[in-house]
């Protein structure tokens, strides 16, 4: 383990999982929580809670910028009130400016055609896309990618490769690299 994280986990025992759209960190936060029993969050739920309506219908009435003020209020409480938890974040939550104040930063890693695929062959892929304003158009979420990548990397106190790799391997390599501990 290196000392960033050792000194992290010394303050704040969140994992906060950040990454692309459809990536899949909610699907790892879950399993992870299985296999560790902490508790776990999702961020873009905690929005929809709060609001009492889905992001779709928060972009399309308010505005991205209106969602990013919520997203940076949602990072605030996280900081102040909440530890030893396993964080799924939406697409964009990684720029808040306390993003490192909240938890040990996993960035799940894949190609943005890997991403796609995975989300068109599954039985929900279709809710999902749909779900999402910011992958309504291929091209201009493709840019999104390219230009995020980048800032993912720069971000993560860890990245993971998740592209044609099952849960069970993903999760076998969070638990090896942040030294977790399974828990009946
Ligand atoms: N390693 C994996 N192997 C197979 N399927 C996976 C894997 N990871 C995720 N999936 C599937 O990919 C889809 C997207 O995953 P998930 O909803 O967890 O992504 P996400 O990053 O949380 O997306 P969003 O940010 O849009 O909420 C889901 O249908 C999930 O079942
Ligand atoms: O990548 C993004 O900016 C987003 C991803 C989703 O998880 C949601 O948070 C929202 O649709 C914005």
């Amino acid at each position: 383990m290196n000392r960033k994280i050792a000194v992290k986990n010394l303050k704040n025992k969140n994992i906060v999982f950040i990454g692309f759209m459809g990536v899949g960190k909610g699907t790892i936060a879950r399993a992870l929580i299985q296999r560790t029993k902490q508790m776990g969050l999702d961020t873009d739920d905690l929005i929809e809670s709060m609001e009492n309506r889905k992001i779709k219908d928060i972009f399309a009435s308010d505005g991205e910028a209106y969602f990013r003020r919520l997203e940076k209020q949602t990072a605030k409480w996280l900081e102040k009130s909440v530890k030893n938890a396993i964080i799924s974040t939406g697409g964009g939550f990684f720029k808040v400016d306390n993003l490192e104040k909240i938890g040990t930063i996993i960035y799940l890693r894949s190609s943005f055609d890997g991403i796609l695929k995975r989300l068109k062959a599954h039985e929900n892929g279709d809710l999902k896309l749909a779900k999402r304003p910011l992958l309504q158009d291929e091209e201009k979420a493709r840019a999104l990618f390219k230009e995020r990548s980048c800032l993912y990397e720069k971000k993560a106190d860890v990245i993971v490769d998740v592209e044609d790799r099952s849960i069970e391997e993903i999760i076998h390599a969070i638990m090896k690299r942040l030294n977790l501990k399974e828990k009946e």
